[in-house]
């Protein structure tokens, strides 16, 4: 009998239950107990709706208080002292590390002042979490009521027998980077972890999992033979603890370990072995071949990581062939990922056209997909008729609807020149023209574009939304905020201004809102980091711009100051990435039509006496594949084609400045220089300096501007933190460069410390102005 499984389910709940809940901890309006009792509900819930959908493997350790590898971090006591000196209860040392922690003394606690770690994109996606730093001589140990036992033993008490789900081991460490000072290769710390490892699973047997899913998603990256080999040994080990622990289904997602098949000798022992069939289909021969005599296949056919409904006639046709080859026994119908990068119900949305929400699933209708797929293979169609015939038509309705179809936006492309991916001038002659226009001193200073989204303002917002206030009354609540954040710079004394975004919801969202094409949900909220949420924006079909969409706003906030000001857009790429695209149509059309319309706008606000204008592209480097090749090639093509041909319209004289939220260029540089953007903001605050040498190196001759500080937490940085972040950056880059920034932009900071930290950065940079001018 062919069976189901969930790799994962949504963290939030469907009315972001969980956000709210961590937050009012934070602030502390809640109790750690209630926040606890809150996660608890949450799973029970969760657990109910997979149950109640009919999946046969549900899991449990998916949920997080802020992300499950921080939750392996404390799981496995790889802490670092600096959080660990502190004494903190266990949940407050977990969140110092998520999110930095600074607390004035007490009677009876010490003053805390410590960072958080850093945080990374989660492979390809718009996930983020917290990587493990790891010491020279690390050692592990397992957490006293290690999570994962107790989650089994909640949801067993609910009646549901679930697969608890973990980092692997070879995953974690992979994943994981030397602490700062410290130089250890993480892969070679496996036989320090091992033991914990194995201790964790047999824990796991003895309450009476019967199976554990162990993600080792790094094995579809290309990966250097020592982590391979790895491989052999942690598996060869975990095999050895034989009959004491649970049995093991390997997960791999979001891409083919067709490359590292010969890995797959090595997870012999292993009962089971999990792949992302929606993402690569065509390694089901090649890894049905390699499997083991009686290992199982878990056939990944339901997509984890978009909300299109699955074509039940092709996943059956996908797991109909993996039972041909290996017998129904040794096949599970599975979500392709976790579900974790989905919404949670769709049954939320009463506001999508009819004809648009049938074509749709998120985590809920997902759970169940999966078991109809698995009775429609091991029953036959009939046992599951309605569904499928209701499918059928679902996928014939969107495959023949007028609203995916726009004619005049496949006209304008099919009017594309060559010269339309081109400026008038080379950087050398633009950024002339610039320096006499808006004469900046050295190391000028300016902000990435949002400044806190306030309470206040996604109050008025949601007023507006429900008709409470007009659309006159929010506007001017708008301008009120732009000269607010306006005032602010100026006061602060910050050289290139900017109007801060409070119109926005979303830097993707906002402008999804204002281009046809695009439809949206009320609840579909998608965890990104934290409690930090999106709602992607959904593309249908082709898409356009109506009206200008931020030149209002930017030019009202340039009329009100005599300093320069920033036009602030995101970037074709970033449009896409973080919007859920259409899967009938090749991405790149897709960025090619966000990037014609934002060429519009670009032209627009300078047209508007806007003649700084940022195009953010932080999505930049997710959509980049995961291993090097072709693919890489291809893709980078047509982003930077998507990106010049929106930014390419201005004269010599109008900056246009790009922004990335990471620093790790070394893969694809030739793709930023290609950018042609006269300015580059980027992370710089939480990594290694050093990787700002591969500008150096490449004698990158425009500007830039390596955050000094990290947005992502409210800890305030003392002045000599940013003046060493200078001076470090100053060892590879020019000071006539270099501009002095954060790491990314405000909104989810509060007033009180932008202020105080936007007054440092600003003060070291005059420092620097000082002794560089004289
Ligand atoms: N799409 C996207 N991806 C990104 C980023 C990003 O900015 N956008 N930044 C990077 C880091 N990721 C981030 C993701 C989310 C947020 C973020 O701030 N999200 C907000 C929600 C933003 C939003 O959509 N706000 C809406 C809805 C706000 C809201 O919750 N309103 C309340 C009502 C008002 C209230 O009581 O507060 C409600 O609907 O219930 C608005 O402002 O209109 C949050 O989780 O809090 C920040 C960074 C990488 N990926
Ligand atoms: C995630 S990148 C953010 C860029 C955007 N302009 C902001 O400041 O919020
Ligand atoms: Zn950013």
């Amino acid at each position: 009998m062919v069976t189901s499984s969930v790799l994962g389910f949504p963290r939030m709940g469907g009315n972001r239950e969980l956000k709210k809940a961590t937050e009012a901890y934070w602030a502390g309006k809640i109790s750690a107990e209630e926040l606890i009792q809150t996660g608890k509900n949450l799973r029970a819930s969760h657990w109910k709706i997979q149950k109640d959908a009919g999946a046969g493997t549900i899991a449990s350790n998916d949920f997080s208080f802020y992300d499950h590898v921080l939750d392996h971090i404390q799981l496995f006591n790889a802490v670092p002292n600096r959080y660990r000196k502190y004494n903190l209860p266990a949940l407050d040392e977990f969140f110092a590390m998520g999110r930095g922690l600074q607390r004035a003394a007490t009677e009876s606690s010490p003053a805390v002042d410590v960072p958080s770690l850093e945080m990374v994109k989660w492979f390809d996606s718009n996930y983020h979490y917290v990587r493990p730093t790891l010491q020279d001589n690390q050692t592990f140990s397992l957490a006293a009521d290690p999570k994962p036992v107790r989650e089994f033993l909640e949801a067993k008490a609910q009646g549901v027998n679930t697969r608890p789900v973990l980092v692997g081991p070879v995953s974690f460490l992979h994943l994981g980077k030397p602490d700062r000072g410290a130089s250890v290769n993480p892969i070679t710390l496996l036989e320090n972890l091992l033991p914990v490892y194995i201790e964790l699973l047999t824990k796991l047997r003895e309450v009476g999992a019967e199976t554990v899913q162990i993600d080792e998603p790094i094995l579809v990256l290309d990966l250097p033979p020592r982590t391979k080999a790895a491989f052999k040994t942690a598996y060869a080990r975990i095999a050895a603890a034989g009959v004491s622990i649970p049995k093991i289904t390997v997960a791999t997602y979001f891409g083919d370990i067709v490359h590292n098949i010969d890995v797959l000798s090595s997870l012999s022992a292993v009962s089971a072995v999990h792949v992302d069939l929606v993402r690569n289909p065509e390694q089901l021969d090649t890894v049905t071949a390699a499997l083991a005599p009686g290992q199982i296949l878990s056939a990944g056919v339901v997509n984890g990581r978009n909300i299109w409904k699955t074509d039940f006639g092709e996943a059956i046709a996908i797991v109909q062939k993996a039972v041909n080859a290996l017998g129904a026994d040794r096949v599970v119908v599975a979500t392709s990922s976790s579900l974790l990068h989905t919404p949670h119900t769709l049954a939320s949305e009463k506001n999508l056209p009819a004809e648009v929400a049938d074509w749709f699933s998120f985590a809920s209708e997902k759970a169940r997909e999966v078991a109809v797929i698995a009775r429609a293979v091991t029953e036959g169609a009939a046992s599951v008729k309605a569904e499928l015939d209701a499918n059928a038509a679902s996928m014939h309705s969107r495959s023949t609807s007028a609203r995916t179809n726009d004619p005049a936006v496949k006209e304008r492309q099919s009017k594309v020149t060559a010269a339309m991916y081109e400026r008038q001038s080379s950087f050398t002659q633009r950024i002339a023209a610039q320096q006499t226009h808006l004469s900046l001193p050295l190391f000028p200073t300016t902000t990435i574009g949002s400044f806190p989204q306030t309470k206040g303002i996604r109050v008025a917002r949601q007023k507006f939304g429900k008709g409470d206030i007009s659309a006159a009354e929010y506007e001017s609540f708008i301008e009120k905020e732009i000269e607010l954040v306006v005032r602010e710079q100026e006061a602060l004394g910050l050289d290139v201004l900017v109007h801060g975004e409070p119109e926005r919801n979303d830097m993707v969202q906002y402008f999804g809102e204002r281009l046809t094409g695009y439809v949206f949900t009320n609840f579909g909220w998608v965890q990104s980091y934290g409690s930090r949420c999106v709602r992607p924006p959904i593309v249908v079909g082709d898409i356009s711009r109506p009206a200008p969409m931020t030149v209002k706003e930017s030019k009202y906030a340039a009329s009100i100051t005599s300093k320069p000001m920033k036009g602030m857009l995101t970037g074709p790429i970033t449009c896409l990435r973080w919007s859920f695209p259409r899967d009938d149509v090749h991405q790149s059309v897709q960025a090619e039509q966000l990037a014609l319309a934002l060429r519009d706008e670009v032209v627009d606000l300078e047209t508007a006496g806007v003649n700084v204008i940022q195009v953010d592209e932080p999505a930049l480097r997710e959509g980049l594949p995961l291993r090097s090749g072709k693919e890489r090639d291809a893709y980078l093509d047509w982003a930077v084609k998507s990106f010049r041909l929106a930014t390419t319209g201005v004269k010599d004289v109008t900056q246009i400045h790009s922004h990335f939220c990471y620093s790790e260029f070394q893969d694809f540089f030739h793709a930023i220089t290609a950018l042609d953007a006269d300015v580059l903001s980027i992370e710089n605050s939480k990594s290694d300096a050093k990787l700002l040498k591969v500008f150096e190196d490449e004698a990158y001759p425009r500007h830039i501007g390596p955050g000094v500080y990290d947005i992502h937490s409210p800890r305030v940085p003392p002045q000599e933190e940013i003046r060493a972040r200078i001076e470090e950056m100053l060892q590879f880059l020019k000071p006539e460069q270099l501009w002095i920034n954060p790491d990314c932009g405000l909104k989810t900071r509060q007033w009180p410390e932008t202020r105080a930290a936007l007054d440092i950065m600003v003060k070291a940079a005059k420092e620097f102005r000082a002794k560089y001018q004289a």
